[in-house]
């Protein structure tokens, strides 16, 4: 889906949810299984969460609010 031209300049923001459950993946395996080091020419942030508890997505949306502000201040 990246690869689709309207996608180009998308940010990746993924929400590695469930960290409350001792069986979730963490941040670095799911970086690594979802190849996100090799991605060329992409922003991309994962962010640990807990849905049930409201933990981490914020933070996660304070990362994708903060890269729209910076490309508004660039362009
Ligand atoms: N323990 C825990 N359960 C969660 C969390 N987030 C969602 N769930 C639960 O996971 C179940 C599935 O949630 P849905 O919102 O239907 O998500 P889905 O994408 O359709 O399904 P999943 O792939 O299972 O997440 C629900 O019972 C949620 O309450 C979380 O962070 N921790």
């Amino acid at each position: 889906m990246l690869a689709e031209d309207e996608m180009r300049d998308a940010l990746l923001l993924v929400l590695a949810n469930k960290q409350d459950l001792p069986k979730a993946m963490t941040v670095h395996e799911l970086t690594d299984r979802l190849g996100l080091h090799a991605l060329r020419g992409r922003q991309w942030f994962v962010q640990a969460t807990c849905a049930v508890q409201g933990s981490g997505l914020y933070e996660g949306l304070d990362w994708l609010s903060d890269q729209l502000s910076k490309r508004l201040h660039t362009t």
